[in-house]
C-alpha cells in the first residue's frame, strides 16, 4: 500500500503544472469525489479552463435523496471536491473551512450537469472561491456556491489514519 507520506510527495508535485485545457489529476485513487478506485465515489473528471476548472457530472441511484433527485449532501460533496481541483492552480494545499450552497432547483438523477469554479480572491492563507452547476441541455442553473479554503501545510494531512484502499491506483 502506498504510504500517506508517498501520497503527499506526489500530490505536492501537482501544483501549478497544468496547461490550459488539460485534465487535472484526482486527489488520490480512493477519493470520494474523484478517485477511480472508490466504488461509492463520483469519479469526477475535471479540466482546467483558463484560471478556472470545469467538469461534467451525472448523479445516479447511489446518490438519491427524494425519488429521482440527488441528495443535497451528495451534491455538496461533489461541489466541495470540485473546488479541490482549483488548488492545483495555486501554490499549495488548502482545505475547506466554509462551504455555502444555494440549491436553486432539484438536481435530477440521470441528467448531465456542468460545473464551473474559480478563485474570486486570495487574502494571505485564504482562498475565496465560487462555483455553479447548470444543466447541460438547457443551461438552467441549479446550484450556486461560495466557499473559503485555508492553506495548510502537509502536516495537516498526517492527522488521519489511512484505510485499506487509500492511495492505491494511479490517482489520474
Ligand atoms: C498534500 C497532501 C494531499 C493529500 C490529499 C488531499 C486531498 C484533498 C481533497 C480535497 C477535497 C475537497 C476539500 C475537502 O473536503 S477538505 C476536508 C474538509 N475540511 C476540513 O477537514 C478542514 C477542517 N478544519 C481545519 O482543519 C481548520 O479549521 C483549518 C486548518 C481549516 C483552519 O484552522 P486554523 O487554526 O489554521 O485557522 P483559523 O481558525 O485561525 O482561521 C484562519 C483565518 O480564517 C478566518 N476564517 C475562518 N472562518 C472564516 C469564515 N467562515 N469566513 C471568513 N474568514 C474565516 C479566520 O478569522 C482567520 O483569519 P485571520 O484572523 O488569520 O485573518
Amino acid at each position: 500500500m502506498t504510504s500517506l507520506e508517498d501520497l503527499i510527495s506526489t500530490w505536492a508535485a501537482k501544483f501549478r503544472t497544468h496547461p490550459d485545457g488539460s485534465r487535472l489529476p484526482a486527489h488520490h485513487a480512493a477519493c470520494l469525489g474523484c478517485g477511480e478506485n472508490n466504488p461509492h465515489g463520483h469519479h469526477l473528471r475535471v479540466h482546467r479552463e483558463g484560471d478556472g476548472v470545469v467538469a461534467r457530472h451525472t448523479f445516479d441511484e447511489r446518490h438519491v435523496g427524494a425519488p429521482g433527485i440527488a441528495h443535497g449532501g451528495a451534491v455538496a460533496a461533489v461541489v466541495d471536491d470540485f473546488y479541490g481541483f482549483l488548488l492545483y492552480l495555486t501554490d499549495g494545499p488548502a482545505v475547506t473551512r466554509n462551504l455555502v450552497l444555494d440549491y436553486l432547483a432539484p438536481v435530477l438523477l440521470g441528467v448531465e450537469y456542468e460545473l464551473r469554479a474559480n478563485i474570486t480572491r486570495t487574502e494571505g492563507r485564504k482562498l475565496f472561491v465560487e462555483a455553479t452547476m447548470s444543466e447541460v441541455a438547457t443551461s438552467r442553473r441549479v446550484v450556486c456556491s461560495t466557499a473559503l479554503f485555508l492553506k495548510v501545510d502537509v502536516g495537516h494531512f498526517l492527522q488521519g489514519e489511512p484505510t485499506g484502499s487509500f492511495g492505491q491506483g494511479s490517482g489520474q
